[in-house]
């Protein structure tokens, strides 16, 4: 359970087209990792499944049903979102800040039961952050609170989850413990990552954006390219296999550095 499928996604601002035609399946249990270039409508894909936009065209669809068309507190309970917009919150405690994870599933102002607070307990041990559990988040570094909002949305309990950038503010152990939990994690998970090595470590499937639309898809060694690098990225750079896993990681040298036909540079 938990099979999310964008479904000819499309989404128009402005008059111009940010997403188009966009098709993209997360199998149950499955990590998918959206990668591509600033601009290239990661984010924009992304607020469509959490319902921060209502796409202009096709569907968003979580085991066969249309989310859109969902009332929303049954969608915030599939769906779990770590953003880029929602990282400012008010001054609630850690504590407090990751039960709030549990609001869909409570009604009014139920408090949580002995159940849900050994979640919030064990999913703060699992993201290292039960030893600041009485601090107040606005007081945390940028790292603390990033892996206090994924304790938050693992409360949740959902069968999707989406995450933009979530690797932003972490160190090298907190990046890496954090995709090898959501490998783990036996959710559907949709993620954006520009680091494309901790990507093909990470991602059962890759997907590549660029100008909005999908220009490559499948398991990571058969779309992380050098063709690719230089077609969509706009970088020259050597691809080869892990020596331990096996999993394509991307060699990068400065001095071939040519931008040619890059996009969004600007963003
Ligand atoms: N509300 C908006 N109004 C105008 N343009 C927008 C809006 N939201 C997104 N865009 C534009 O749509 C394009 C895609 O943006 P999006 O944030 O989805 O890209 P992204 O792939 O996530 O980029 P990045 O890697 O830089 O985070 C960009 O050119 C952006 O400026």
């Amino acid at each position: 359970m938990g099979r999310l499928l964008l479904d000819g996604l499309s989404v128009s601002i402005g008059g111009a087209a940010v997403v188009e035609d966009l098709a993209l399946a997360v199998e149950a249990g499955q990590v998918v990792g959206l990668v591509g270039p600033n601009g290239s409508g990661k984010t924009t894909a992304l607020r469509c499944v959490y319902r921060a936009l209502r796409p202009t065209g096709g569907a968003v669809w979580i085991d066969g049903n249309d989310v859109a068309r969902m009332p929303l507190p049954a969608s915030a309970r599939l769906v779990a979102a770590l953003t880029q917009e929602g990282r400012a919150d008010l001054d609630f405690t850690v504590e407090e800040t990751v039960a709030l994870g549990r609001a869909p599933h409570l009604r009014g102002n139920q408090a949580l039961s002995a159940r849900e607070r050994e979640l919030c307990r064990a999913a703060m041990a699992r993201m290292e952050v039960l030893h600041l559990a009485g601090r107040g988040v606005l007081s945390l570094s940028g790292g603390e609170r990033q892996r206090v909002l994924v304790a938050r949305a693992l409360v949740q309990e959902p069968r999707v989850l989406v995450l933009d950038e979530p690797t932003n503010h972490l160190d090298l152990h907190h990046q890496i413990r954090l995709l090898a939990m959501l490998k783990g994690a036996g959710l559907s998970v949709l993620v954006t990552l520009h680091d494309l090595n901790l990507a093909a470590s990470a991602c059962d499937r890759l997907a590549v954006l660029s100008r909005g639309r999908l220009v490559a898809g499948g398991p990571p060694a058969d779309v992380l390219t050098e063709d690719l690098l230089r077609e969509v990225f706009g970088v020259r750079a050597s691809v080869v296999p892990h020596p331990l896993t096996g999993v394509p990681q991307v060699l990068y040298d400065l001095a071939a550095a040519t931008p040619t036909d890059k996009e969004g540079s600007s963003g």
